[in-house]
């Protein structure tokens, strides 16, 4: 019973046991009982809930002819009642003590018990002669997780009763006699209490007021508590009336119902002073920095600076990243906005003139496929015909200078002078065609800059020039026979085939050989030094050598060349005089004329080539007007199919990327043609170096590669025809020019 009114005092806010009976049946000796019980019962309550906080308290009173003193004070006196609205009746002064521990609980109530007025009877030695009221308070507060301390608090009164007893059966005379009636009053007025209150009659006047038992012990009674009553009777049957009476009691108190409630008292003062001491500890943690907490805040403020400069970086450059992209777009729109216009000059799109300039004859490569656009192959049209113009103007110079050299050499016989005029003939014509040309080529140059590009004009005037460039052609093809005529008739080449069948060997070969010895043709180095008799300069020089020369080797010079009738008499004519001077005329002068014609050969040959070059140069610059011509009509006709080549920037960019990987295939590969073709043909070291040096796989140097590789391949037909050419041709006979650059 105990435990489970230990628990009441920790969750109710009243539990009162209190004990009735007659007097000496044991009230005090099982109220005893019973407090030693709640005591030990409280304290494993509170060890088995640390969470909470308990504070036990006790207070002590005893009601002794009808006077109130506190039990824990040896030198009470009387107490009065006060009626507080909310706790009720409340002892004033009433000393209430903290309770350390069990131990000095029991030591209170042992002081309390031993203040209580204890007096003999005729029934009980030690009889109560007051009523005794012990009120253990029991406080616990609460941290909830809210942050919210409640308190709890709750009240269990242990009331032992003084016993009813009738002054017949006690002998009380005197003093317990006046202590039986208030005893007995008192009793009536809660018999009465407990009576009104098991009738049902809550509500009705209750005579608590009556005594100042019933008076204290109101909230226990009236329902707000949990009560429990132990009535004591003894077995005498001396005692049956009394026993009856107690048992009256006892059947009215068991019909009182209480309603007992749960204690949750939050108390305002103790929450009031628990948040204040919070706001408090929190001002002081403002106000008194903390060193360790600062710096922690200071490191995490810098990280927090350094990740921001960090993002304003990444933020500038992605800024800067994205202008520029935005510019090359804008850049590469304006470029295919001039590319539709046809406005993109010939260096800003090499990869286009490559599309343009590839030979037909060869593997197509997708690029090529109908993306040309218009004015890269115009670009490229001007940039043939300024070749053109060049090789006009070395064309011109080679002409002049042969035809010096041809008026020089009038002197041979019949057929070679007809040959000459035949021959001069040709070059005033050649030289017409060629100013021809070369204003048809100004005029258009002037119509390109001003009016624009327009491909068919370009067609039509390619055409027209195809014309002319054959012409010029046949012309060159003309005066290179006559010049082989003009060979034949030479009196050394006579003479060198009759008599030296070595010299005619290297005659023959030199004139197989179609091409120059030198890369790029340069005109005054073609004529060698004594090119004609009439430099008076040559002359000078020509005569202190053979003064100074051996006798022996100019006698034997005179006996390999043969002078021309024409020489010779001009040369005996004016020098008539003795026989010995006009002998030794005669010999330096067929040695002069010999030399003069050794050099006259030397130039005519060297004329021939480069005319045989120029031919060449004629014959290449027609096939590639021809190729652009076919790659206009593509153009043309891939239009007309509606097909847009290069609207998406996109594709043109992964077109780009693609021409550029296939170049590279593609170059490697006719870079190992063209070295295996230099085997074959001997080409010289230092026209592989200058290839080398001047080609290195750039994309718009594609057009020189395959010229170069038609040129090879060219030439290692002619050898083909012409038999074995490790045995035949050797040296610098088969060296090569890149005329084309
Ligand atoms: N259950 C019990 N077992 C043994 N002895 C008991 C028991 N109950 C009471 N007594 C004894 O009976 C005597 C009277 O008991 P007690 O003083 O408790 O009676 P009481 O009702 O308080 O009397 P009073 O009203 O006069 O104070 C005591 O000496 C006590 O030791």
């Amino acid at each position: 019973m105990t435990v489970s009114y230990v628990d009441s005092v920790m969750f109710f806010s009243i539990a009162t046991i209190f004990a009735y009976g007659q007097t000496s049946s044991g009230k005090t000796y099982t109220m005893r009982g019973i407090m030693e019980s709640a005591v030990t019962d409280i304290y494993k309550h509170i060890q088995s809930n640390p969470e909470r906080k308990f504070f036990i308290k006790i207070s002590a009173l005893e009601i002794y002819n009808e006077v109130v003193r506190d039990l824990l004070k040896t030198d009470s006196g009387p107490l009065r009642l006060l009626d507080d609205p909310e706790k009720g009746t409340i002892v004033e002064k009433l000393e209430e003590e903290t309770a350390k521990d069990s131990e000095h609980l029991r030591h209170l109530i042992g002081i309390c018990e031993a203040q209580r007025q204890v007096g003999e009877t005729a029934l009980n030695d030690a009889s109560s002669r007051s009523h005794q009221i012990i009120r253990l308070t029991v406080e616990s507060n609460l941290h909830e997780y809210s942050g919210c301390v409640k308190s709890y608090v709750a009240n269990l009164n242990f009331v032992d009763l003084a016993g009813s007893e009738r002054a017949s059966q006690t002998n009380a005379e005197g003093t317990r006699l006046k202590e039986g009636c208030h005893i007995n009053l008192s009793l009536l007025t809660l018999t009465t209490v407990i009576r009104k209150l098991s009738d049902g009659k809550r509500f009705s006047h209750i005579p608590y007021r009556q005594s100042k038992l019933t008076r204290i012990l109101q909230l226990s009674l009236e329902g707000n508590a949990r009560t429990a009553i132990i009535c004591t009777m003894s077995p005498a049957l001396s005692h049956v009336e009394q026993s009856r009476s107690t048992l009256s009691f006892a059947s009215c108190a068991k019909k009182i119902t209480n309603f007992a409630q749960v204690n949750m008292i939050v108390s305002d003062k103790q929450l009031v002073r628990q948040l204040q001491k919070e706001v408090a500890k929190l001002e002081a943690e403002l106000y008194t920095p903390n060193p360790y907490a600062s710096s922690n805040t200071n490191v995490i403020l810098l990280e927090k600076e350094m990740q921001i400069k960090k993002m304003e970086m990444e933020m500038e450059k992605l800024k800067h990243e994205r202008d520029l992209a935005k510019a090359q777009l804008d850049e590469l729109r304006q470029k295919m906005e001039q590319d539709k216009l046809g406005l993109v000059p010939f260096e800003s799109s090499p990869r286009r003139v490559a599309k343009c300039l590839t030979f037909s004859g060869q593997s197509r490569n997708p690029l090529r496929k109908s993306s040309t656009v218009p004015s890269m192959l115009v670009n490229e049209i001007r940039k043939l015909e300024q070749l053109q113009v060049l090789l006009g103007e070395e064309a011109n110079k080679a002409l002049e200078v042969l035809q010096k050299e041809v008026a020089c050499h009038r002197h041979g016989n019949q057929d070679a002078a007809q040959t000459i005029a035949k021959l001069q003939a040709e070059i005033k014509e050649v030289r017409a065609v060629r100013s021809l040309t070369t204003e048809a080529y100004a005029r258009n140059v002037v119509k390109y800059h001003k009016v624009g590009t327009n491909l068919k004009d370009e067609i039509t005037r390619l055409h027209s020039q195809g014309k002319t460039i054959a012409n010029l052609e046949e012309q060159l093809e003309n005066v290179q026979k006559s010049l082989d005529k003009l060979i034949m008739s030479l009196p050394s080449y006579t003479l060198s085939t009759n008599t030296a069948p070595k010299s005619s060997k290297t005659f023959n070969k030199r004139k197989m050989v179609p091409l120059t010895p030198t890369g790029n043709v340069n005109i005054p180095h073609l004529i060698r030094p004594p090119c004609s008799p009439l430099s008076s300069s040559s002359r000078m020089v020509l005569e202190s050598e053979v003064e100074n020369m051996n006798p022996d080797e100019n006698h034997t010079n005179s006996m390999v060349v043969t002078p021309s009738k024409s020489e010779d008499s001009v040369d005996v004519s004016s020098r008539e005089g003795t026989p010995g001077y006009q002998r030794s005329n005669s010999v330096n002068m067929k040695k002069m004329q010999n030399m003069f014609q050794n050099a006259i050969e030397e130039n005519v040959r060297s004329i021939k080539a480069y005319v045989t070059e120029l031919k060449e140069r004629v014959a290449k610059l027609q096939y590639q007007k021809q190729l652009l011509v076919c790659q206009v009509l593509e153009l043309e006709s891939n239009e007309i199919a509606g097909y847009e080549e290069a609207s998406e920037t996109d594709e043109n960019l992964n077109d780009f990327h693609k021409s550029l990987e296939t170049w590279n295939s593609i170059f490697q590969e006719q870079m190992q043609q063209i070295i295996k073709l230099w085997d074959i043909c001997h080409a010289s070291l230092i026209h592989r170096t200058q290839f080398y040096q001047l080609f290195k796989g750039d994309q718009a140097d594609q057009i020189y590669i395959e010229v170069e590789l038609r040129r090879l391949c060219w030439m290692q037909k002619q050898f083909a025809s012409a038999g074995d050419p490790h045995n035949e041709h050797s040296g610098d006979e088969l060296s090569l020019s890149l005329s084309s650059k």
